[in-house]
């Protein structure tokens, strides 16, 4: 049956691959609509980085900014983006097809889609520090074939095992503690933090996640665990936003340092695609001994599509963890695995509301 299907399947592939076939089913009443969006698709594969790079412009040139809060003709607008009145027609009306901009009447104007773009807590940011990852990806079959020494692997030198100074650790906290909000709300959405004592959060950044975990549990005490550059930025921001008293702060690493006890329930948000497969085992095992029975463990972050693979998961986090060179985006299935292995059960994997934002596994320590 299978063999069936397969032959089947390439008689079907060798024939829509004719130029003539399609054609014709683009002049066909039930298939013509399948065929242009088929088209559409595949066209939107080609132009994606013409696209990505048109985007990135207008973020450095901060035109959606710029036409917030009144329409401008293009020539109106071009002397402050710096170039001649032609071109910046050509990026605006750009901006008008990825839709994040409004043309009338010869003039442009930030839309809907483009205020909630520049609204989005550190994505301008996110979309500015891709420059890093385009170049590694400028040969992409070298890039694929591990043959390029990525600039995005030193760009994250925390991750190597915190040999970066305050300079990266303050450069790690702009970008990841601005997005870090969206992921935390997302994830104690998933999450119900009823009858938590005490969460740490390992890998815990500058405390955001902690700041809206406390939000939500207020009787619950909280710690992070971090590098030590990070665990410091962590005390000062924690402090500042009033948790001075409620949140043990402890530097270390996980790789070589023993993690702190008393927690019920320890939180990895973003930690566990940062390193390779033995690092991940021997971090579960250490925080699957240090949880009393009952105790729960919260993984969050992007995930791949396992057997569906997807835009978010199988384009953008698997390979920006290619680049990073250090870990690797898995599914929420091999997550589970992970912590099957560690000795965890009650394996639970939240179906993502966005999972462009993050996907939640978590897991119990037997009773
Ligand atoms: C991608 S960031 C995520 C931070 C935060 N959880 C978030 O979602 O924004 C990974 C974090 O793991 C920390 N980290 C990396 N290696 C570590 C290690 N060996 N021990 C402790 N923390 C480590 C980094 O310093 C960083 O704060």
């Amino acid at each position: 049956m299978a063999d069936r299907d397969a032959g089947l399947k390439g008689r079907l592939n060798r024939l829509a691959g004719r130029p003539g076939f399609q054609r014709l089913a683009a002049r066909l009443p039930f298939v013509r609509g399948h065929v242009r969006r088929e088209g559409e698709a595949i066209f939107d594969l080609v132009a994606g980085f013409v696209q990505s790079q048109a985007l990135a412009a207008l973020v450095e040139l901060r035109v959606l900014h710029l036409l917030r809060d009144g329409a401008e003709t293009a020539s109106a607008l071009a002397p402050r983006l710096g170039m001649e009145a032609g071109r910046a027609e050509i990026l605006l009306r750009a901006g008008v097809a990825m839709g994040l901009l409004d043309l009338r009447g010869g003039r442009y104007r930030t839309s809907l889609r483009g205020a909630a773009l520049i609204g989005v807590p550190g994505l301008e940011a996110m979309i500015s520090h891709h420059e890093v990852l385009y170049r590694d990806l400028a040969d992409p079959v070298a890039f694929f074939r591990g043959e390029t020494k990525t600039e995005l692997a030193g760009f994250w030198p925390y991750v190597l095992g915190g040999e970066g100074g305050a300079t990266e650790a303050a450069r790690y906290s702009a970008l990841m503690a601005e997005s870090q909000a969206m992921v935390a709300e997302e994830t104690l959405d998933a999450v119900s933090l009823r009858g938590v004592g005490r969460l740490m959060d390992v890998g815990g950044g500058t405390g955001v996640f902690l700041e809206h975990a406390a939000r939500r549990a207020r009787g619950m005490t909280l710690a992070l665990f971090d590098l030590p550059a990070v665990a410091e930025a962590a005390r000062v921001r924690l402090a500042a936003a009033g948790l001075g008293e409620r949140a043990a702060i402890h530097p270390g690493s996980f790789r070589d340092d023993p993690l702190p006890a008393g927690a019920d329930a320890i939180s990895l948000v973003r930690v566990l695609y940062d390193h390779d497969d033995a690092t991940v085992a021997a971090l579960l095992a250490k925080v699957r001994a240090l949880l009393p029975p009952g105790g729960r463990v919260i993984v969050s972050e992007p995930m791949t599509g396992g057997p569906r693979p997807n835009v978010s998961g199988d384009i953008y986090f698997a390979i920006y963890c290619l680049a990073m060179r250090t870990g690797r985006a898995r599914s929420a299935g091999e997550v589970a695995a992970f912590l099957e292995r560690a000795g965890f059960d009650q394996i639970t994997a939240h179906k993502p509301r966005r999972a462009f934002v993050t996907t939640v596994v978590e897991a119990r320590v037997p009773q």
